[in-house]
């Protein structure tokens, strides 16, 4: 059975209403789309928590910094749409552009702070993007619950400030990252990598597991950082934007392991910059 397609917000809230004058919880699962099984484990995650579950799939302009990132972003919501049918999905909400930033519309959403280094400082003004259109799509949708992937850490940091600091009642929920087989982390940008890339890319994580397991034994982190880019330069990486130890709780920088901690990096690979993190539990 097809998952049912809403792309007005006069749509979207029809049929939550419906679900509401029936006592049903509302799951929320944010997406740009091109989806792959990190996605559908979200959506996973929603229908264990809530009676009926909302995919949003909106390719958001204000998130991308070039022209060329935005065009060469992958779309494919028919195809999305049937493996949300195969999930069990209850609703795709696509909207276009004029759903969301309608003619006139003339505001952002900022959050000190967690926006701040790592993905903020290599995309200026992408978290903005972001947690203006997550308030959006929390309040079109009146979800009980949002479910977002550990792939992007940062992000689920500035999510939960923003729908703190604007009293959004809804709970952000984090599930953990999907991995290809051979520790990729899924993102829809990895089908633009090239077949050698494709080889290569794995190394990322091997690269913060690795160094990850040395961090929880007490290392320092600043050698042990150096060492690791140089690692990834020498197997064939492009340009190391970060690679950075924070607290998993404050995104504060750490020298090393002293609570429970997150190596986070953005790397280069070829056209693609890939990004992961890994736990990296206290040095004892
Ligand atoms: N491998 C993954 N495991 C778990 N969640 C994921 C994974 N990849 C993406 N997500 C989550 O899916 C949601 C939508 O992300 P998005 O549509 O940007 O997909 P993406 O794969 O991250 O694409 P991009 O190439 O833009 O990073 C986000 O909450 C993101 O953290
Ligand atoms: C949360 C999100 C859907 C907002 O555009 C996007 O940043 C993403 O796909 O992670
Ligand atoms: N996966 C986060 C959305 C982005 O990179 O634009």
């Amino acid at each position: 059975m097809a998952v049912s397609i809403a792309r007005t917000v006069q749509a979207l809230r029809a049929a939550v209403s419906g679900w509401r004058a029936e006592g049903l919880s509302v799951g929320l699962v944010p997406t740009m789309g091109a989806l792959h099984d990190g996605h559908i484990s979200l959506v996973r995650a929603g229908l264990a928590r809530t009676d009926r579950v909302i995919v949003t799939l909106f390719v958001n302009p204000k998130q991308f910094n070039s022209p060329a990132d935005l065009a060469a972003y992958p779309r494919t919501e028919e195809s999305d749409a049937a493996k949300l049918a195969v999930a069990g999905a209850h609703l795709l909400y696509a909207p276009d552009a004029e759903a969301i930033y309608p003619q006139g519309f003339s505001t952002t959403v900022s959050v000190d702070g967690a926006s701040e280094g790592m993905e903020g400082a290599f995309r200026p003004g992408h978290f903005d993007g972001v947690a203006t259109v997550v308030a959006k799509l929390f309040l079109q949708s009146g979800a009980d619950c949002a479910f977002f992937g550990e792939k992007d850490f940062q992000q689920l940091h500035v999510v939960r400030r923003m729908a703190h600091d604007l009293d959004i009642a809804i709970e952000v929920i984090a599930c953990p990252t999907v991995r290809e087989a051979d520790g990729l982390a899924m993102s829809s940008r990895n089908v633009r990598l090239s077949p050698e890339e494709r080889a290569l890319a794995p190394r990322l994580a091997a690269v913060l597991f690795d160094a990850a397991e040395k961090l929880a034994a007490g290392a320092a982190a600043a050698p042990l950082l150096a060492d690791a880019r140089n690692a990834l330069g020498r197997a064939g990486f492009g340009a190391v934007d970060y690679i950075e130890l924070r607290s998993q709780a404050t995104l504060a920088t750490l020298e090393r392991a002293s609570e429970p901690a997150r190596l986070l990096a953005a790397v280069w690979l070829g056209e693609v910059r890939l990004i992961d993190n890994v736990a990296v539990a206290p040095a004892s």
